[in-house]
């Protein structure tokens, strides 16, 4: 279990992560969201040690990441895949892991297949690598040492949608069997697909958090009828909140009963009748983080 605990950073005066505390739980896959330069990046690399806090702990099964005796043996980590020693071969580098963690032989050639790098790509340099070619060393390296905590930075980014696949069904395995997952993205979609536990940051600070099908019940409903007006009316009277969208749809924060209720009621018929959390988790992000938003999409 990750427990981030009021944890601040400033520099020179300007605070990057502001009073941040959540906990990613043990057999959970935590996403960690948020706009551009929002702090997830800092809160992470302060969890593993890289970055010194100002104030406040991020702890590891209630530890400090630097007070862990065999760190890789406990905690995989992924920051940035191009941070890797541009001039060796990915075997190289998973074999340097492997020996300083003291692991058996054999883990570098179990972890080059799970990650699905072939013996040629193994022994080029990683400087002519793709990126996912690099996300997928950096996986491998993570890994290495059986760790029962992940800590991957945009670990989706440069993966074909193969290979995202493959990475979801990797770490939902992996929290499935108890590990501790948590996962940063700007991928949406991906996050909604995988996470079961949300944390999502605006400007340093925590702007919501809690299960994602909590968060999604409280993205409200979205319907349809032929008339539009006069379904919005009708949930409206119920005290709800509704906007009427271009497309003829509306948007309430009504759940589907209420709405299907209201609409009975007032005699229109509806075509259609979902919770909002297709677009729901889109929606809430650019909501939560507008005043943090550069192109204030949410406007
Ligand atoms: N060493 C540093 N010195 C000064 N400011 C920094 C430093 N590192 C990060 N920051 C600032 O802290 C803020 C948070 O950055 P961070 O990289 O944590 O954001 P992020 O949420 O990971 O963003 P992105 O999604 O773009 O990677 C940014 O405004 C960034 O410019």
């Amino acid at each position: 279990m990750i427990t981030v605990s009021s944890l601040t950073k400033t520099y020179a005066g300007f605070t990057a992560v502001n009073d941040v505390s959540f906990t990613a739980q043990t057999g959970r896959v935590t996403g960690f969201l948020g706009p551009n330069g929002a702090g997830k990046s800092t809160t992470m690399r302060i969890m593993v040690g890289l970055t010194p806090a100002s104030t406040g702990t991020a702890l590891i099964d209630g530890r400090r990441f630097v007070d862990l005796p065999n760190p890789g043996a406990e905690v995989g980590v992924l920051l940035d895949a191009s941070a890797q020693h541009a001039g060796r071969t990915g075997r190289e580098i998973l074999t340097i892991a492997q020996r300083t963690m003291g692991l058996p032989k054999g883990r570098v050639r179990e972890l080059l297949d799970l990650v699905s790098l072939t013996d040629t790509e193994a022994d080029r340099r990683v400087r002519n690598y793709s990126l996912g070619m690099r996300q997928r060393l950096g996986l491998a390296t993570a890994l290495l040492g059986d760790p029962h905590v992940l800590i991957l930075d945009e670990p989706a980014n440069g993966l074909d949608p193969a290979g995202i696949r493959w990475m979801r069904d990797l770490l939902r395995a992996y929290a499935d069997q108890g590990g501790t997952v948590l996962l940063s993205s700007h991928l949406l979609h991906e996050i909604e697909v995988i996470a079961d536990d949300l944390v999502v940051i605006g400007n340093g600070r925590i702007v919501a958090q809690g299960t994602k099908a909590e968060l999604l019940a409280s993205a409200g409903t979205v319907a349809r009828s032929s008339d539009a007006v006069a379904l919005a009316s009708a949930v409206e009277r119920g005290g709800h909140t509704v906007s009427v969208h271009t497309d003829g749809s509306i948007h309430t924060d009504a759940t589907t009963e209420q709405v299907g209720q209201a609409a009975l009621a007032a005699g229109v018929a509806l075509t259609e009748l979902r919770g909002a959390d297709g677009a729901g988790l889109e929606d809430m992000f650019l909501e939560l983080t507008a005043d943090t938003q550069r192109e204030g999409a949410a406007a």
